[in-house]
């Protein structure tokens, strides 16, 4: 198995700019890829900015952010990341959309590529099973914001082998990540906890306990959480959220997980959050506001 020296980030969103970011800091060479340029190009823009930010407030030098610049390549194709010695899938959170990026990347790829998935939730052993090698493919499962949260979730496969798993760990802590395993049982450990949390806080806001303001109030203070439940199912996507929700209920048929009425109701009209500028708050003004 050769050293991991070229990533490849497939998708350029929210999650996939954020690995490419800590990578490239990391001293790797990063392909980014994503359905269009205009996708790539604005995943580009939010590393530069997340990574201003940083320099601002004296987290890197320039140096190192011009450095870490220097080693993203957009690739509007998939032959560049094929020939990634790891290849991370990052796009959106749909399970056929995630094995036809596998089928499609197969033809591009070295014998020795390692393949990982970012999904908050859905099967590692599945996801493999779209691939020539099961045996190295692994759940990568950033935290989001990436270059803030120290987590990544090792989620292996059935047929996970342990080089590709222990070659998962170490790259996770080269990028000083820490690591935690969880099995390959719908959402894995952090998702199958946090997101029927925010379910339930969506739940309060349709029955009507409490307003978006009080329930994301009364959980900060309440229970000293950094975001409130529902700005952060804007920050982490509406869709992403429901997806979550569609897999734990389908995946452990149990109605407990079934996803709030409300939740679809944002996510069919679009409003997806901080990401599509309206979910549970409008950001398309100075501050938020709530829209309920
Ligand atoms: C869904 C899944 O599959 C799994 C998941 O990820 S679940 C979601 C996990 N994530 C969380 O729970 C996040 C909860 N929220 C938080 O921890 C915090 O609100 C936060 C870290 C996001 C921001 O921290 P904060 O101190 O309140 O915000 P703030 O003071 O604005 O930011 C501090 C610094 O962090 C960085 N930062 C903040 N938000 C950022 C972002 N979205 N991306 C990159 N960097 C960011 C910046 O350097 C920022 O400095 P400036 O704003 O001065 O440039
Ligand atoms: N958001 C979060 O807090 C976290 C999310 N994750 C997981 O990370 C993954 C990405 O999430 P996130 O970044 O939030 O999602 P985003 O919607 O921000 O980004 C997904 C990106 O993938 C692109 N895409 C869609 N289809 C393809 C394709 N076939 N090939 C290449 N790119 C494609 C999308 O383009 P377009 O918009 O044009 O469709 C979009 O640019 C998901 O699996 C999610 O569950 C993991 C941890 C945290």
């Amino acid at each position: 198995m050769s050293e991991i020296k070229t990533v490849g980030v497939i998708g350029a969103g929210q999650m996939g700019s954020g690995i490419a970011h800590v990578c490239a800091l990391a001293g790797y060479d990063v392909v980014l890829h994503d359905i269009s340029r205009d996708r790539i190009d604005a995943g580009l823009v939010l590393i530069e900015k997340n990574m201003a930010r940083q320099v601002s407030r004296g987290i890197i030098d320039d140096a190192a952010m011009a450095g870490a610049l220097s080693r993203i390549r957009a690739a509007e194709g998939l032959e560049a990341v094929g020939q990634a010695d790891l290849a991370i899938e990052a796009a959106t959170e749909n399970e056929e959309t995630k094995k036809a990026i596998f089928r499609s990347l197969q033809p591009y790829l070295k014998s020795d590529t390692l393949l990982a998935s970012n999904t908050s939730s859905i099967s590692i052993t599945r996801l493999a099973s779209a691939t020539d090698r099961p045996e190295r493919f692994i759940g990568l499962h950033f935290m989001n914001p990436v270059p803030l949260m120290k987590l990544v979730e090792i989620i292996r496969g059935i047929a996970t082998d342990v080089p590709t798993y222990e070659k998962a760990v170490s790259f996770a802590q080269s990028l000083g990540k820490i690591t935690s395993n969880a099995e390959d049982f719908p959402a894995f450990i952090v998702n199958r906890v946090l997101v029927p949390m925010i379910n339930e806080a969506i739940y309060t806001l349709y029955e009507g306990v409490g307003t978006v303001d009080a329930i994301d109030t009364a959980m900060k203070l309440g229970a000293n959480h950094p975001m409130g439940p529902l700005e952060l199912g804007d920050f982490i996507g509406l869709d992403t959220v429901l997806s979550i929700m569609n897999v734990l209920h389908e995946g452990l048929a149990d109605s407990k997980y079934r996803p709030c009425p409300l939740l679809v109701k944002y996510v069919e009209a679009g409003w997806l959050g901080k990401k599509a500028g309206r979910g549970f708050y409008d950001y398309r003004g100075e501050t938020p506001v709530p829209t309920r």
